[in-house]
This record gives C-alpha cells, structure tokens and sequence, in this order.
C-alpha cells in the first residue's frame, strides 16, 4: 500500500473532486460519514459524552460534520470550535452553519477561554489540526493538547494526532495528542511508523472515502507499506523437481571467540528459510558448537583459533551473508577487506561487518552493488552521521543507498528497507523481537532467500517481512518476553505457512 505525502493526498482530492464531478463539501461528508459509522458501530447509541474538538480547516470541517451526524442519532456531544486562526476554511463554515441550523452552537475557545472539564469517561474527538499542520502550534493550544491528554479520556483522532506534522517531528512533544486510536483518510502516513512519531499513537485504521482509484494507483510516492499482499506475489514456490542445488549454496561468515551463537542462529535461520546447503566459515573454537548445534550446516574454519584472519572458500558461494559476531581485529578487518574486493556477487553486510564499513569509509568502494546493508540505529548513525529527526535520517539513508547502490535495510519496530529514493515499510514483527541474536536471524533469512533466487531487493523486502511474522508467531505462542531468536528461527517454517494460507473468505468463495 502507498503511503502518500501530504501534497500528494491534496492532489488525490482535486482530481477525485474533478473526474467525479462533486464538490469538496461531500468529500466531507463522506469523511464525516466514515468516521460516524466507526463510533456508531461501536457505541450503538450508548449514551456516553462525546466532546468533540474541531479546528478551523477541513480537519475542524470533519469534527463539524461529524458532530451534525451525532446529533441526528441523538448522541450526547459537546462541540468547541478551537479558534486558533481567522483564516477558516469554507467547509468548515458550510458545516458551522449547518450545525447552527440544528440549534447547535459550539463554544469558541480562544486564549482568554478556561479549559473545558474532561472526564475520563468522556469520548474526545480530536479535528483541531489534520495534515494542514505546518507550523508550531500557538502556546494555548498547545495546552488544550495538553489538557486532553491529561484527561485519561479515549481520544479518537481524525486522520491524524493534532500537533504532529506529517513531515517532520513535532516542535513540541507535548503539545502532541498521545495515545489515541487514529482514524486516517484513505491512506496510511508515513509518521505513524517511524520510532520518533509512531510513538504517539496508540493504534491507527483506514478509512475509505472513495479517493479516484486511478489517481491511487498511478501516483508513485516515496514510501510502501509492506504486508501480506505486498509480499506474496514474490514467494517463489519450491519446484516438485528440484534438488539442493537448485536452492543454492549460502556461506555465513562470522564469529570470534564467545561469539559463535551469532553465526549458529544466522546458519540456522538461513537453512530454515530455505537455501540448499549452508556453509558456515569461523574461527576453529567454532566448530565443534556448530557442527553440533545444527548438523546440517557444513563448517568451514579460518587458521586462527579465536578470530578470523583469513577468508578462504573453496567454491563460489550463492549468496554470502557476513559480519555477525566477527569482531575488528586487526587481521579480521583485513581479512574483510580482501574477501570485499574478491567477491563479485550482491551480499548481506551485518553488524561489525557495518562497523568496519564505518571505521573504514574507503571499503565501501568495493562492496558489490546491489548488496544488503542490515543495520540496527546505532550502526546507521556510524554509517551515515548524525540525523535532527527520522525525516533526515531517511534522506541520509535514501542518499548513501544512491551513493553506493546498495539496499540498507534499517532495522526497527518497523523496519524500513531503502534503496535509492524509495523506502518499504516492514508491518510484521514485535517488541518481542528486542531480543539478541534476532538480528543475526535477519541476515541468515535474507542470505537464504538470496540463494534461492529471489533478487536482492525482493530477498531484503520479504526477508524482513517473513523475519517479523515469524517472530509474532513465536510471540503469539509464547508471549514476548520469552520470544529468544532461536525461537524466531523456529518459527520461520509458520510463517510460511501464514502468508501463503489461503483467507477464509476466498476459500468459501472458491466453493
Ligand atoms: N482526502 C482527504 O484525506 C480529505 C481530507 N480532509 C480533511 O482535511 C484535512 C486537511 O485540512 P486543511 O488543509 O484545511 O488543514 P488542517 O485542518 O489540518 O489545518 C487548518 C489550517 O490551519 C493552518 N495552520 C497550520 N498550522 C497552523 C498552526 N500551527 N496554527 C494556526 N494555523 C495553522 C493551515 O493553513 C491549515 O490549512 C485532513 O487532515 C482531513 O481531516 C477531509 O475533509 C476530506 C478529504
Ligand atoms: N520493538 C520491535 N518491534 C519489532 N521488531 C523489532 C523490535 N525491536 C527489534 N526488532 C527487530 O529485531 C531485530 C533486531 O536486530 P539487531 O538490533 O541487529 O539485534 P542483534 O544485534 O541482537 O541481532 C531487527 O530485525 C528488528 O527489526
Ligand atoms: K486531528
């Protein structure tokens, strides 16, 4: 699913409003009629308060509209116009009046006005700013915002937490809505995933308004979110006559001495998810754990006893994923280096394989094009320099990608997968997964899809895709806290077998 800027969704309603020949006004309605049968559906006409606090744009316009709705089924509501501005728009004014024509007059709040009492049994509607929010707040608003969240009341946002951008970080963090459930407008916004901005949402739905499909489907933006319907139609099925060598041969290269386990849950996952045969390459401590912990990958070990000084395969790889655990030794980074200028192939680069990346800028002339770069925040920040807020962390990311051409999957509560000017933004996974190694299993999953054939893009995009849904099965199993990335692993196999199972509904439609 596209995500959409906010220039682009004003866009989307201009051409909606010509090819469908309606005016903005029922393009309101129809938002307003969304968002009442949302409460409606729920509350049943249940007689609790609804306070409803609308703007003066077209996100105040919705509240409006709305707040008629509620009143024509007889709900409990309250309505504050909050008059941060005299520039009102003209929806909103066609919807002040048609609310005064049913007797209904809100207050207007203004600077001099007290704060309004909030039970916490109250339902707020928040319509004060939407995606028109360009610029701070005024400091009484700012503490209305404040006041809501005070209130412990439910808060229901419309289309988007009052105070947040939807381009940039808020100017004040507490002069945000928090915690409310979003009800958004056709398309999802990029702020509601990113770790700095997602925070202050609680949960987020869509809701359709009827936005010109084509205009949908032919505007190209900057950012997907990627779930099941992204993913499937990549899966590539095992084919009845294959054999191991059809899948390739993975090599995982890491380890040093006390970090063997690294290399164990990256083999291991990297077999799971598929490739035909596995080697691992580490020092020689390495390889009675290996070679115990999972039988069916082969060992192959450097000269040196407790890190790796030299990389030596004896046959051409398929996919190599490397990095995980291997420490910066001296002789280890040369080793790194060598093996960078030797390899020709697309790789997956993980943590201290990113942290020599770093240190030594000058290797990243020899990375393959086309290889995974997998870092955590921290990794990033070495990779690319400081960034103000995630926006700036994007563009860095989108540039260093262009830069090298390489894909750097930027790992997270929604991990985003960047390559050049575009970004996928991962929808599995869970906090379960802030747990060591889970890390490691990300580049033995992307490597084994790289060995069967997937493209490096397509293998990195599914990979941190199949990676997340395997640990929410593993967490609805056995709750997060007790999700370790062997059981991730574990999991990839259920994960399979959750994307590709067929819907309830089509299968009765099948019938
Ligand atoms: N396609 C859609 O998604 C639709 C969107 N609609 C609504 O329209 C909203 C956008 O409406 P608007 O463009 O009128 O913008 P808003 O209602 O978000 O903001 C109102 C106006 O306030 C001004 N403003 C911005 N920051 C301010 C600040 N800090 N202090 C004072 N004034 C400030 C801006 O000029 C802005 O136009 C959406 O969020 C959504 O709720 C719906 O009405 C219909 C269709
Ligand atoms: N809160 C979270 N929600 C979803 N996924 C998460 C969360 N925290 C971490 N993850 C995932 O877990 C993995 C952690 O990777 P990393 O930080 O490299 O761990 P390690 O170095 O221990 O292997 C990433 O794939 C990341 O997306
Ligand atoms: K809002």
């Amino acid at each position: 699913m596209k995500i959409f800027s906010a220039p682009q969704i004003y866009q989307a309603d201009k051409s909606t409003i010509e090819k469908q020949q309606i005016s903005s006004d029922i393009l309101m309605e129809r938002a307003a009629t969304q968002l009442f049968e949302w409460i409606h559906s729920r509350l049943r006409g249940t007689q609790v308060k609804i306070q409803l606090f609308c703007g003066i744009g077209n996100n105040g316009g919705d509240g409006m509209a709305l707040a008629r709705l509620l009143l024509e089924h007889d709900y409990s509501i309250k309505v504050y116009v909050v008059n941060y501005s005299e520039k009102r728009s003209e929806d909103f004014l066609l919807n002040l009046e048609r609310l005064k024509e049913r007797k209904l007059w809100p207050d207007f709040l203004t600077k001099e006005s007290e704060l309004p009492e909030i039970s916490p049994d109250d339902i707020v509607v928040d319509a004060i700013f939407g995606i028109g929010l360009n610029r701070p707040p005024d400091a009484w608003v700012g503490r209305l915002i404040q006041h809501i969240n005070a209130s412990r009341a439910f808060v229901l946002a419309v289309d988007i937490p009052s105070g947040l951008p939807s381009n940039g970080a808020p100017w004040n963090p507490s002069h945000v809505i928090q915690g409310s459930y979003v009800l958004s407008f056709q398309v999802p916004k990029l702020v509601f995933f990113l770790p700095g901005t997602g925070v202050y949402i609680n949960q987020w739905e869509l809701l359709d308004i009827g936005l010109d499909t084509e205009v949908l489907q032919k505007t190209e933006t900057d950012f997907e979110l990627i779930g099941r319907p992204e993913v499937l139609p990549m899966y590539r099925p095992r084919l009845k006559f294959s054999h191991k060598g059809t899948y390739g041969h993975s090599v995982i290269i890491g380890g040093s001495y006390g970090k063997i386990g690294a290399v164990q849950l990256a083999s291991n996952a990297c077999l799971t998810v598929g490739s035909g045969l596995v080697t691992a390459f580490v020092p020689k401590c390495g390889y009675d754990a290996l070679q115990t912990a999972v039988p069916e990958v082969m060992v192959l070990t450097g000269s040196r006893d407790k890190s790796i000084s030299g990389i030596e395969i004896p046959f051409e790889p398929t996919a190599v994923g490397i990095g995980m655990g291997i420490g910066m030794d001296d002789d280890t980074v040369a080793a790194f280096s060598a093996f960078l200028k030797e390899m020709k192939k697309p790789m997956v680069i993980d943590a201290d394989g990113l942290n020599i990346l770093a240190k030594y800028p000058e290797m990243l002339e020899d990375v393959p094009e086309f290889s995974i770069l997998t870092p955590h925040p921290k990794e990033l920040e070495r990779l690319v320099g400081k960034w103000k807020d995630d926006f700036e962390k994007l563009e860095k990311t989108k540039a260093f990608s262009t830069k090298h051409n390489a894909i750097v999957v930027i790992k997270g509560a929604h991990t985003i997968t960047v390559y050049k000017g575009k970004g996928y933004v991962n929808t599995t996974g869970n906090p379960g997964m802030a747990t060591a190694g889970s890390g490691d299993v990300l580049t033995g999953t992307i490597t084994g899809l790289m060995s069967q054939g997937y493209l490096p893009l397509q293998a990195a995009i599914f990979g941190v895709y199949l990676h997340g849904l395997a640990g929410d099965v593993c967490a609805s199993k056995n709750g997060y806290e007790a999700v370790k990335a062997s059981g991730i692993v574990e999991h990839i196999g259920s994960a399979y077998m959750e994307l590709l199972r067929q819907p309830e509904a089509e299968k009765s439609d099948n019938t």
